[in-house]
């Protein structure tokens, strides 16, 4: 028998020691023993990262399509997982297992988990498709073409994430210019806030694109959607969950292709028509206000509860009242159809804004407590 060793002076247990001749792997063969355990360690990755989605998908999400996907990718992974690959396996002798990095073991939310998962799925199908050009090229053209399929459920996956939580948002947080910006909106995060729009009309692009960098960073943190008024190109350049549009702001068409599928677009709204278009043009939400005058939006005639009203029986997407809506008038603005509102200066100058943030959710709560 011929023991194959990386090294000659190698102690072989199955022969109790007694030194066999060992034929040294020939440069072309070690090189493919490398190539083997590359694969190997890859192919793992790939399918984990598959598992961890997968397990989301089915018990987080209870979506059956979403989780058969994440299967089937992971059963075609793992039909290139062949004994061969397996067996150069060396778990002791790899370096790479002591190597984590303290990121990988904190997570801030089930999105970081998703999003951190994604990257590690991608990278190992990337790695297996380079390497297996060596092995088998058809192995080389399925990584690719997985890699791709992992890409689109990516964007699903995240997509559908966005959608639920816009569903079941409530409270919607404008803000306005202020000096205690991150402390105000952190609080308001703390109170249960899930959705928050960076709103300013004067700051110049690069304020705006810092503070839109930091606020989309802090509702990462906690887990909840950021949305950019106006400006496509800052909610594209901070990677936003979407934008905010009025019926003077670029068309929804147009932002709809800048943005893709899966990222939110909602409009402003006054009336039945304005808000039947909106429907019509596939907006995610709309604001339906305002309902009493204010002075964040001087100028623009009230539309009163009426038109909440009219909101309440006849809109199909999800819908937020705004405009003057306080802790003192919110239970009319319910009382009128409202299941969602969205406030600027009730939490921006409040002095407790996790207070007013739970409040204003115990008080959106109270009629369904589940949307
Ligand atoms: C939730 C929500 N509803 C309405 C508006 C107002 O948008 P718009 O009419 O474009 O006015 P500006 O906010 O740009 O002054 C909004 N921002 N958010
Ligand atoms: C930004 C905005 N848009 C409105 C609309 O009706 O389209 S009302 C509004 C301002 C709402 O501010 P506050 O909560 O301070 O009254
Ligand atoms: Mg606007």
């Amino acid at each position: 028998m011929v023991t194959r060793t990386y090294d000659n002076s190698h102690f072989d247990e199955s022969t109790n020691g007694v030194v066999v001749m060992v034929e040294p792997y020939s440069q072309k063969e070690q090189i493919q023993q490398v190539v083997y355990r590359i694969l190997d360690a890859n192919l793992d990755r790939a399918r984990e990262g598959l598992r961890i989605i997968e397990e989301w998908c089915r018990f987080g999400l209870n979506n059956a399509q979403l989780a058969l996907e994440c299967k089937r990718l992971r059963q075609e992974v793992a039909k290139w997982h062949t004994p061969e690959l397996r067996a150069a396996r060396d778990t002791p002798g790899d370096p790479g297992t002591e190597l984590t990095h303290p990121q990988e073991e904190e997570r801030a939310s089930i999105k970081s988990v998703l999003q951190a998962n994604f990257c590690r799925i991608e990278e190992a199908l990337r790695v297996l498709e380079e390497y297996s050009k060596l092995y088998q090229p058809n192995m080389a053209k399925a990584c690719k073409q997985m890699r791709y399929q992992v890409y689109t459920l990516e964007s699903s996956l995240m997509g559908h994430q966005r959608h639920q939580l816009l569903w079941r948002s409530r409270l919607y947080l404008v803000t306005s210019p202020s000096e205690n910006l991150l402390n105000n909106v952190e609080a308001a995060l703390k109170g249960g806030l899930t959705l928050l729009q960076y709103r300013d009309k004067t700051a110049d692009d690069s304020l705006r694109l810092e503070q839109a960098r930091k606020l989309r960073q802090l509702c990462h943190i906690y887990g909840a959607l950021f949305i950019v008024n106006d400006r496509v190109d800052v909610a594209l350049a901070v990677d936003a969950d979407g934008v905010h549009l009025g019926q003077q702001d670029m068309p929804i068409a147009v932002a709809r292709q800048l943005l893709g599928s899966q990222r939110l677009i909602g409009l402003s709204t006054t009336n039945k028509e304005e808000m039947q278009a909106a429907i019509a043009e596939g907006v995610d939400y709309i604001g339906v206000g305002p309902v009493y005058e204010t002075p964040t939006k001087l100028g623009k005639v009230a539309t009163g509860l009426e038109y909440v009203s009219y909101a309440a029986k006849n809109c199909s997407i999800p819908w937020f009242a705004i405009g003057g809506i306080d802790a003192n008038n919110i239970n009319d603005v319910i009382d009128a159809g409202a299941e969602r509102v969205a406030v600027v200066r009730s939490l921006m100058q409040a002095e407790q804004p996790t207070l007013v943030t739970q409040y204003l959710l115990s008080q959106l709560n109270r009629i369904k407590p589940e949307l």
